[in-house]
Formats: C-alpha cells, sequence, structure tokens
C-alpha cells in the first residue's frame, strides 16, 4: 500500500515494520524541561468491524479493513477520504477511543503495543472547540496549564509557558478576549480552533490527534492553523496525525504523508508526490494542473457508484503494499499494560483550579443570580400578602401548611435551572477527562463547593421576605431551622439535577425525567396522601421523596416552637381548645417526627446523588466506541 516509487522529490514511507526498535528515540528540548520522548506510531492492518440490528436481524460492518499506515515524529500525517471513508473512526482507533477489545490487527508505539498510559500521553483535540465561552483566551490557557502542568512547576512558569503558546498559536491580539458563543460575542472562528488546539497542547504531549482542525474555517485561517501544527511537528519533533477534507495546495506541501481511505479501505499512503505516480500505475492518468487530491477523491467516488465498485482501487493499492513491504507478522496485540493512571497535580490543586473555574464561570453569568434572587424575592412576596399574618385560626394550620408545601415545591422544580448549563459543560468536561486532564472526583467536588454559599443566600433571602410577613414561629431558633431546611432541599435538588445531568444526553430526556420524578416526589411525599394510605407497592416512592423530609421538619418545626405549640387553632372562645399544636401534627401523622434525623437524612442523600454524579461521570467519561 504504501507508496515506495515516486520519482526524485518523494521521500519514502517506511512500512509499520520498519519502525526502529525500542522506544529510546529522543531529542534534546531542553526549553521545554529537559530531553523530551518521541513517539512513533505503526499500523498494523487495522480491521473494526460494527454490528447494526436491523429489521432482518444483525447485520456486521466493516468501518475498517486492514489499514496499516506509519506515523513519524517530527512529521504530520492526514487522513483523507471522501465522507464515510472512516476518517474519523481511523482517528478514534489509533488515538485510543475505540475499545481496544473491539479492534483487530495491531497499534504499535515505539513497537510496542499501545497501552491506556498512550492517551494520557497523547493530545485529541476535538471537531467541536469546547470551551467555557466566559473565559479570555489566556484565562482558558491557564486554566488548562494549571490543571496539566505538572505540581512541581511554579505558577511563574506556568504562566511563562501559556504566553509562549499565546505567541506560538498567533493569539497575542486576542489573549484577552472572551472565547464567546452565539449570545456573547468573542473571538474569531480561527482563533477559537486554535485556543482548542492550545489547550490540549499546553503540556506538550508528544502526540497530537485532531479531527478536522480546518473544518468550518476559511483559507487562510486553515492555513494558520495547519502551519502552526507544522511549526509544532518540526521544531518540537511531536508526532500529528489529523483528519482533513480538501485542503489547498498550501497545505498540501506542509503535510509529510498521506493516508487515504475509501469506505474503510487504504487505497494510498505515503507523501504527496507519490499520489500521482500511483494513480497512473492503476491506470489512471491524473491531468496536468489539477490537485491530484481532489482528482483522487473524484476518482474514489466515482469508483464506488460505478458497478465495479472500488475493489479494483483497493486490490491495487493492497498488492503494492504486499509488493513493496512485508507486513509484520503481529498477533492481535491490543492488550493493555495497565499503566496506574498518573495526573499532573495533586487532588487538592485540582480542587482549588476547578472550583476557580467554576466560580469564574458563575460570576460572569450574572443573570443566573439574579433570575433566581428575584423569583425568590417575588414569590416570597406573595406568599407573604397571601397569608399575611395568619394568626391562630383553623386557616392558619392550613395557610402554613399550604405555605411549607409551596415553597419546597417552588425550590424543587426550579431547580432544573442547573440541566442546561451542565449539559453544557458535560462535553467539556469529557474533552479534558478523555486526556487525563483531572480527576472526575475533584470535578463532582468542585461544583458543590461553588454553589452551597449560593443555596444558602437563597435560603435566607427567601425566608426574610416571606416568613416574618407571614407570622410562623418568631423564634430566632425556628427561623433559623427553616432557613437551614430550605438550604438542605435547593443542595439535595441540585445534587439530583446534576447526577441525571450526567446520564441524560439532551435536555429534554433530562428535564422530562427530572420534572416526573419531581412531581412524583412531590405526590407521595405524604401531604396529599396520608402515608398510611399509600398502598405498599408504593411506599417506597414515599422513602425516596425529596419532599417528605424537609416537609416533616418544617411542620414539625412550626408546630413545635415555643411561641406555637400551645396556640389554640379552633378559634373559638373559651377554654375548650379543639385543635392544639400537637393535635395538627398528629393529623398530618408527623407526632413522632425527629427534625434532626431528618437533616441527617437529607445531607445523606445529597451526597449519594454527589456519588451518583461521580459514578455517571466516570462511566460518561471512560465511554468509548464498542
Ligand atoms: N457505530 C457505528 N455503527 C454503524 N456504522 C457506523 C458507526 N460509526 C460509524 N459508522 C459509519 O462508518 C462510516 C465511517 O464513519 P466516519 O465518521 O469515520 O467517516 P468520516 O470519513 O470521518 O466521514 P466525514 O468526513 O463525513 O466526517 C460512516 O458510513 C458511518 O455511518
Amino acid at each position: 500500500m504504501a507508496d515506495l516509487e515516486t520519482g526524485a522529490k518523494t521521500k519514502e514511507v517506511e512500512l509499520p515494520n520498519s519502525v526502529p526498535e525500542g522506544d529510546s528515540s529522543s531529542h534534546d528540548d531542553s526549553k521545554h524541561g529537559g530531553k523530551h520522548k518521541t513517539y512513533d506510531l505503526s499500523i498494523h492492518s487495522l480491521t473494526y468491524k460494527v454490528v447494526s440490528k436491523t429489521q432482518e436481524g444483525s447485520t456486521e460492518r466493516l468501518l475498517l479493513n486492514k489499514v496499516s499506515a506509519v506515523a513519524r515524529h517530527g512529521e504530520m500525517m492526514a487522513v483523507m477520504g471522501p465522507s464515510g471513508a472512516g476518517k474519523s473512526t481511523f482517528l478514534d482507533a489509533i488515538a485510543g477511543r475505540i475499545d481496544s477489545n473491539s479492534l483487530e490487527g495491531g497499534i504499535l508505539v515505539n513497537n510496542k503495543p499501545m497501552d491506556h498510559g498512550f492517551k494520557r500521553l497523547s493530545g485529541y483535540v476535538m471537531q467541536d472547540d469546547q470551551l467555557f465561552p466566559m473565559l479570555s483566551v489566556r484565562e482558558t490557557l491557564m486554566f488548562s496549564a494549571r490543571l496539566r502542568l505538572p505540581g512541581t512547576m511554579t505558577t511563574a512558569e506556568k504562566k511563562e509557558r501559556v504566553e509562549e503558546m499565546i505567541t506560538e498559536l498567533g493569539l497575542t491580539h486576542a489573549a484577552d478576549t472572551k472565547i464567546g458563543n452565539e449570545e456573547v460575542r468573542g473571538v474569531s472562528g480561527g482563533e477559537k480552533r486554535r485556543v482548542s488546539i492550545g489547550v490540549d497542547l499546553i503540556h506538550d504531549p508528544p502526540v497530537l490527534f485532531l479531527d478536522e482542525p480546518t473544518s468550518g474555517l476559511d483559507s487562510t485561517s486553515a492555513l494558520n492553523v495547519v502551519q502552526i501544527l507544522h511549526n509544532i511537528a518540526r521544531t518540537k519533533n511531536r508526532t500529528i496525525i489529523l483528519t482533513i477534507h480538501q485542503p489547498s495546495f498550501r497545505i498540501l506541501e506542509l503535510i509529510d504523508n498521506f493516508l487515504i481511505l475509501a469506505r474503510g479501505n487504504p487505497v494510498y499512503h505515503g507523501p504527496y508526490p507519490g499520489l500521482a505516480p500511483h494513480l497512473k500505475e492503476f491506470g489512471r492518468h491524473v491531468p496536468n494542473h489539477v490537485n491530484v487530491l481532489e482528482y483522487t477523491l473524484d476518482t474514489i467516488e466515482e469508483l464506488q457508484e460505478s458497478k465495479g465498485g472500488i475493489e479494483p482501487l483497493v486490490d491495487f493499492a493492497q498488492a503494492r503494499y504486499e509488493r513493496h513491504g512485508k507486513l509484520a507478522q503481529i498477533q492481535s496485540n491490543m492488550s493493555v499494560i495497565g499503566e496506574k493512571p498518573k495526573f499532573a497535580t495533586s487532588f487538592l490543586s485540582e480542587l482549588f483550579v476547578l472550583s476557580d473555574r467554576c466560580l469564574r464561570n458563575t460570576l460572569r453569568t450574572p443573570e443566573l443570580f439574579f433570575a433566581r434572587i428575584g423569583l425568590m424575592c417575588m414569590t416570597g412576596f406573595v406568599l407573604g400578602s397571601l397569608f399575611f399574618s395568619i394568626g391562630f385560626t383553623p386557616y392558619g394550620i392550613q395557610a402554613r401548611a399550604s405555605y411549607i408545601a409551596f415553597a419546597l415545591a417552588l425550590l424543587l422544580f426550579t431547580s432544573t435551572e442547573a440541566l442546561p448549563i451542565f449539559l453544557a459543560e458535560k462535553q467539556i468536561f469529557i474533552r479534558e477527562t478523555s486526556r487525563g486532564a483531572y480527576r472526575t472526583s475533584a470535578y463532582s467536588i468542585s461544583s458543590a463547593i461553588i454553589f452551597l454559599p449560593f443555596f444558602f443566600v437563597l435560603a435566607l433571602i427567601f425566608s426574610c421576605v416571606s416568613y416574618w410577613m407571614i407570622g410562623m414561629a418568631a423564634e430566632a431558633s425556628s427561623f433559623f431551622f427553616f432557613v437551614f431546611t430550605l438550604f438542605l432541599v435547593l443542595s439535595v435538588a441540585n445534587s439530583f439535577v446534576v447526577f441525571w445531568s450526567a446520564l441524560v444526553p439532551n435536555f429534554i430526556t433530562g428535564n422530562t425525567i427530572i420534572t416526573a420524578f419531581t412531581a412524583y416526589f412531590f405526590l407521595f411525599c405524604g401531604f396529599f396522601i396520608p402515608r398510611g394510605d399509600i398502598p405498599g407497592y408504593w411506599i417506597w416512592f414515599h422513602y425516596l421523596s425529596t419532599f417528605k423530609y424537609p416537609l416533616e421538619m418544617l411542620l414539625y418545626n412550626e408546630f413545635t416552637a415555643p411561641g406555637v405549640r400551645d396556640q389554640c387553632f379552633d378559634g373559638l372562645p373559651g377554654p375548650s381548645c379543639l385543635a392544639t399544636a400537637p393535635q395538627v401534627l398528629a393529623g398530618f401523622d408527623m407526632a413522632k417526627v425527629h427534625k434532626w434525623n431528618n437533616a441527617a437524612v437529607m445531607i445523606a442523600f445529597f451526597l449519594a446523588y454527589r456519588f451518583f454524579f461521580y459514578v455517571a461521570l466516570r462511566f460518561v467519561s471512560r465511554q468509548t466506541r464498542k
């Protein structure tokens, strides 16, 4: 398959089995921390099949068929082919993003089977720019540096590395501009792409994979991106593999080797000047002054649609490969060495950096605060004026219970606002953790740390506005227990929402699930149907309800408060009281509530949902194609 006879200007591509033995390849790179190891990849007869289920049964589909190639340090290899040729699949396979057990053939890194450690060692730039819109270019790169550069480096050294990266990527003029999104104006598409590359290059990975780094860019920006990558490959001896669509002539000159695929089959591997002779030998003469790559892609498409299909070209390429190179006698060597994953910095340092980033992003989205604070003030005022100074009449019982139940419903139902926020962030999390940027545990804890004070402020504002207007139990201890309970409710609801947002694929699914669960929790909390009347087969819902415990806590807190517990709620004159506070509680089946036990259950809920969130994130970040 490799092109070995490509004329005077053509450099030979050594076949997979000719990568130098051992992993001793290194070069002096003292500016970037001393000797840096370099890595060569050799891919041998890589085959990937998937089984798709159809109405007629299951069918097997070959997405990659015996693909062999070599990617060397100091060089850039481009994977090309028509749409659906398998470019992204190939890149995913060699970048360790496809379950190794589903692959046949071999991927060798410096002649050793690729293992999990390689994934952490290499960088992968996805096609979509998954970046925080509210951070500036410099901040984005600095956060990546703080997470990915070793803890032994000082902040000054990390800053220096970021400035160096900004210069290298030609981003000096945009360094303090926000990344931006559809709502906030920010850097241009080309600059955003360069920031994405910088984020994965900051720790100087020796191997870099890029999926369509030029897609969506104008020709100048595309050339600029490839030029930067070319310089990195050359000056730092890095191995760069990318997929690309229709590169211009000037981009072609910067790419050392091409791997051209057609429906998962390799049809050419070698430098650009070797392509025309390859096609000529196959029987296709490339006209003068024509972009040979474009002509090749047109030929592939034409063959694909022809009666004879693409097989003649595939067989020709395979025969050439077997003639010019010896197929390496490699058994399936996808074995995993099982290196212990290593992170650049300590858990505490990750926690600090991620909390800092979360705080900065949150503070720069003030509408998030103001909308919720506004809602709390307004609803607090509406409830306060509705149940104003309720007193101790039979209506006073109903009004207290209604106020408490509505307050809980408000807090729980409005907590879904965390869903779109985390869904957007999930893609960034996946990008970062797929290459081992930080620990999932640090991420799961950091967001909780940042949001807890905000939940306390919300609970306090709502209580200050409504509690006193209504005339609830006047003691400070009762008031603060009320605030504390609302704080727990907000924290549990947020953990519940982020747990689901880690699992669901989109907003509609997540919103439906969360709203449905919240509504059922409300229904089974014991307010509408007393516990004793809930059928046995539904009682588990009652105990899982995040409404039940705070409802009991708040009703108990109110009707056992010193200023309330001795009151008579019958509104009748005379000493014979028909509705005392203990009777009210007994009526709600809450006479034996232990409010601090319930608080402990709420804390347990909070921790459990955070733990489930962590487990779900681990699952999400590990997901590879089967
Ligand atoms: N899990 C899967 N099950 C079935 N078919 C799949 C699966 N994943 C990918 N494919 C198919 O494999 C083929 C190659 O997909 P891939 O995304 O690698 O192509 P591509 O060359 O990168 O295409 P494009 O240039 O359009 O992005 C496509 O026809 C795609 O539909």
